[in-house]
């Protein structure tokens, strides 16, 4: 049997870090170019990073060979400041616990049920624009995250979260941006040391839970209580111990499912307005899809499956930008990664960004064409070359909840709106906390 080797790399780390702090995406992408699919970065004496895109090094790493690995502590431990021990970050057995017990609020027959609410809320979304005048220029990122958070915070409480929208819209921000630059520091001063950072964090953090942790302790007092997550949440009993969640477990579950369920949405629909604003001959599909499905009418929870090419706009959208660019994992065991060996105790990074454009696997990958999405043609595919929501076991509880939302919310906005692009510049990546655009988007609102 031969011997695995190391993976190529560059041999100046520092040279990289820079160019890595600078342009994230446009770094590893140049070392893509330069090594190939898996690449090991040398961090610190004793400390390697790899970087792997192929396909099949990401079913190993997320999947086959889930076990070898857990989420990488420099990344979830600044996380879990804001999500606690939620589903998220926990590891082994009590993850394990966490997911039986939300599974079911995730299931088909539960997420279904939610349509409602996803129409409802983009109907007043589209019935607010309709009040701007036509040709009017708005932050399309802006309006997106206040739409996604308030769906998602209808979604747990049934009510209660619209009147501090803003004020958690901006803490989450404040918050998210902290914990990035938290992630991308090399040295780390302990939370208790009380720099300015640290506190405004901590007074933001302290925000968010008091509202969040506010609607929780309402619902205990509550009779007859909607059927809500919150409620599934609550009524959720472990199958071994019959146990409930505490207030605590709940609350980094409630920060946890609002913050992981609204901003990725969001970033997603963001970029799937910019693709559209710059692919006229899409848009004209999607729009005939429209016409042709809902006649006219707003689109309801029961159309959803009726709308497959609008579904394939979303997943195509989410090929090119995948909110989550890239996913970390700590080797718990020294591993073995196609023929190339892996220390223990080392940092890999699963290239999602750049498996969705790797030429091996996507014709043309540099283009937007929803029709990659057919059924016939996704079987055709190697099952790990799109991974937009993880894979294996830790797969995102909430992909059909995200699919089914960013379907019905493109419906609801496009039937009635159309949103051109404002410049001719190419919009610029942001890849921190989520694969944002940088600075906003903002696209001129024009009536249909
Ligand atoms: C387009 C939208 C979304 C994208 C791209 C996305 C992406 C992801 C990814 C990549 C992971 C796996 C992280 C890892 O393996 O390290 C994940 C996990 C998770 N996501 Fe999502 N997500 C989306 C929407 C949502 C929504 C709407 C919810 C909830 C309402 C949600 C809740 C979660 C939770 C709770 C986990 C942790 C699951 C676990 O570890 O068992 N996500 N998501």
């Amino acid at each position: 049997m031969a011997l695995a080797t190391t993976p190529p790399g560059p041999s100046s780390y520092i040279a990289f870090s820079k160019a890595y702090r600078d342009d994230p995406l446009g770094a590893f992408g140049q070392a893509w170019k330069t090594y190939g699919d898996s690449i090991r970065f040398k961090a610190l004496p004793g400390v390697d990073v790899y970087f792997v895109v192929h396909p099949d090094a990401a079913a190993h790493v997320l999947n086959s060979h889930g076990q070898a690995y857990r989420k990488a502590a420099s990344v979830h431990q600044p996380l879990s400041l804001l999500l606690g021990n939620g589903i998220l970050i926990s590891e082994g057995e009590s993850w394990l616990r966490q997911r039986r017990l939300m599974n079911p609020a995730f299931h088909r027959q539960s997420i279904v049920k939610l349509a409602s609410v996803m129409t409802r809320f983009a109907q007043e979304q589209a019935d607010r624009w309709e009040r701007y005048p036509t040709g009017s220029t708005i932050d399309v990122a802006e309006e997106m995250q206040q739409l996604t958070l308030e769906i998602v915070g209808e979604a747990l409480f049934s009510t209660g979260l619209e009147a501090q929208l803003d004020s958690f819209s901006i803490a989450f921000r404040r918050a998210a941006e902290f914990i990035n630059d938290r992630i991308n520091a090399p040295f780390k001063l302990p939370m208790w040391v009380p720099t300015k950072p640290h506190r405004q964090f901590t007074e933001n953090r302290d925000r968010l839970q008091q509202i969040a942790l506010h609607l929780i302790q309402l619902r205990r007092h509550q009779q007859n209580s909607p059927l809500d997550l919150l409620s599934m949440l609550m009524a959720a009993q472990d199958a071994d111990t019959g146990a409930q969640m505490s207030d605590s477990e709940l609350l980094d579950e409630v920060m946890t499912l609002l913050i992981a369920g609204h901003e990725t949405v969001s970033v997603t629909l963001s970029w799937a307005f910019h693709l559209l604003g710059n692919h006229p001959e899409v848009l004209q599909r999607l729009q005939d899809e429209l016409e042709t499905v809902l006649k006219g009418n707003p689109p309801s929870g029961e159309d959803y499956m009726q709308l497959p090419y609008t579904r394939t706009v979303v997943e195509e959208t989410l090929r090119l930008y995948p909110p989550v660019w890239g996913l970390s994992r700590e080797t718990i065991e020294a591993d073995e990664i196609q023929g190339y060996s892996i220390a223990p105790k080392s940092f890999v990074i699963v290239g999602t960004y750049f498996t969705h454009r790797h030429p091996e696997f996507w014709t043309a990958p540099e283009q937007f064409n929803p029709e990659r999405f057919t059924e016939a043609e996704a079987l055709k595919r190697h099952k790990f070359a799109y991974y937009p929501f993880g894979g294996g076991p830790r797969i995102c509880i909430g992909n059909q909840f995200a699919l089914m939302e960013a379907t019905l919310i493109l419906a609801t906005l496009v039937q009635r709106f159309h949103l051109e692009p404002t410049s001719a510049q190419p919009v610029e990546i942001d890849p921190t906390f989520t694969l944002r655009p940088k600075n906003g988007l903002s696209m001129r609102l024009v009536r249909r």
